[in-house]
């Protein structure tokens, strides 16, 4: 997979050499380019933003340097276009199930704004030849989409094939599919500072264990996401879409 990211503080995204997503790339699973909005400037000041029509508090990003960006990154006259992915608090929201399906993408592009946001037109102008999402991580606002591109790069590259050791721990982990939290986790020693694992951990029966795992995410889910659980009864009571 190629990532581009398009931002104004290219040192943010250092942390993409690290840990997984640095070994990744090193591995060649992951192409990552980092671009400076501001090479796209052409002002002495390197202008970026502006305040914003129609009034209000904050700046916009401004369109042009954008435009240059995404035509340099991505011509219009190229083999293929990137999928573009914009962070902002005002998008559609960020689940393992958009990670999954942007995993299955042969080219990222993201693009970093401001909270005030990036003047609408750029995100018009990209949709004529690429697909864009307009992404939120969460229902907070941040000051920058650095930080929510960091969060979905690692989302999405430790789904990619060969980028964890072991694939069959995505399956059992939070929001992988049963729709319920997962269960709490236990190692050695089997009593530490007056706390004991479950006694059904070490049973050594398999049976016994899975129950309890599955009714640890039912207490948990209940406890901590009762909206997940909602879901659960809609689809145990038929009224999901699936069959739409
Ligand atoms: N979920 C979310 C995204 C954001 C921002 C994206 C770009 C600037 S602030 N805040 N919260």
């Amino acid at each position: 997979m190629r990532l581009d990211v398009v931002t104004i503080f290219p040192e943010y995204l250092a942390a993409l050499d690290v840990s997984l997503v640095g070994k990744a790339a090193k591995s060649g699973l992951l192409d990552v380019h980092l671009h400076d909005l501001r090479e796209w400037t052409h002002d002495r000041h390197r202008t970026v933003d502006d305040t914003p029509y129609g009034g209000g508090a904050g700046m916009v990003m401004k369109p042009e340097p954008w435009g240059l960006a995404l035509d340099a990154i991505a011509p219009a006259d190229g083999p293929a276009q990137p999928r573009l992915i914009v962070p902002t608090p005002a998008g559609r929201p960020f689940t393992q199930a958009l990670a999954y399906e942007l995993a299955a993408e042969p080219w990222l592009a993201f693009a970093c704004g401001r909270y005030e946001g990036i003047d609408a037109r750029v995100a018009s102008y990209a949709g004529e030849r690429m697909r864009v999402d307009e992404v939120s991580i969460g229902d907070y606002v941040l000051n920058g989409g650095e930080v929510a591109v960091l969060v979905m790069v690692e989302a999405v590259a430790r789904l990619l094939p060969g980028v964890i050791g072991n694939p069959e721990s995505l399956a059992e982990e939070s929001h992988s599919g049963d729709g319920l939290l997962e269960y709490p986790v236990y190692t050695k020693p089997t009593s530490w500072r007056g706390h004991d694992v479950p006694e059904v951990l070490l049973s050594g029966n398999h049976g016994l264990i899975a129950d309890w795992r599955h009714e640890e995410s039912v207490r948990r889910t209940a406890e901590r996401r009762p909206d997940l659980l909602a879901a659960w009864g809609d689809v145990l009571a038929g009224k999901d879409d699936s069959d739409a």
